[in-house]
């Protein structure tokens, strides 16, 4: 299957929960990823850190290598790296399926990172801070095929929920086009996952909220439940 066709799935299927494997016990990857598939979970959010763009070191290649031989679920891979256009081949070479960059990492070269991501056949992706406005990813809504809003600044799971968030997916959902997707992470849980989908979120990244819990699969589908859009 083309890396490209796990977008259009997950955008039927939205809203999914893509649980943030950083909270995940690395030493157990395979026992982890049994334990996600059983909960039925649809895709996996991968965090690079680079020690530099944010102040916290995660992994690289050789993890996001591991994860793709342990699962065949979509691998969504979150780049908080400096420069990100060094890394994308590789990054696609171990096995990524969708690749977000930080438009504060990027700059100027962030449409053509997003050009180069698509060439290689993955879902391109951008994402901004909290404290950076959404004007910055205006540009991106059509060129992109994921806008990832940040709720927490990059660097480490387990932080509070900025509702600054919130504004931005709905200023997104309103002019971007329907089949842009639009992610959130950072801080999702009980308590705001429902925010984020009326407010416009089809991809929900959560990392503490489920790796907290000792039954994943129970975790995911009360978070499922809460996140419903009241009509
Ligand atoms: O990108 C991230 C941090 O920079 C993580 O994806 C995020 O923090 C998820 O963890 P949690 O749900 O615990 O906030
Ligand atoms: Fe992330």
């Amino acid at each position: 299957m083309s890396r490209r066709s796990h977008l259009a799935r997950l955008r039927q299927q939205a809203p999914v929960i893509l649980p943030s494997v950083l909270s995940s016990d690395f030493s157990d990857m395979r026992g982890e990823v049994e334990k996600l598939e059983a909960a039925g979970v649809q895709a996996l959010h991968l965090d690079v850190m680079d020690g530099n763009f944010v102040p916290n070191l995660t992994y690289g290649m050789p993890i996001v290598a591991a994860f793709r031989k342990l699962t065949e679920l979509p691998l969504d891979v979150h780049l908080m790296i400096e420069n990100p256009e060094r890394y994308i081949r590789q990054f696609y070479e171990a096995g990524a399926d969708i690749i977000t960059i930080h438009e504060e990492a990027a700059g100027s070269d962030t449409g053509k990172i997003l050009e180069e991501i698509k060439s290689l056949g993955c879902g391109a992706g951008v994402t901004i801070n909290p404290d950076i406005p959404v004007e910055r990813v205006l540009p991106f809504v059509d060129k992109a095929d994921l806008i990832l809003i940040m709720s927490v600044n990059a660097g480490f799971g387990g932080q509070a929920f900025n509702p600054v968030a919130l504004e931005k997916l709905k200023t997104l959902r309103e002019v971007a086009p329907p089949e842009l997707l639009l992610e959130v992470d950072g801080g999702v849980n009980l308590e705001t996952v429902q925010a984020c989908t009326e407010a416009g979120a089809d991809l929900l990244v959560i990392g503490s909220a489920i790796f907290n819990q000792s039954d994943y699969g129970a975790a995911i589908d009360e978070l499922y439940r809460t996140a419903q859009v009241s009509n």
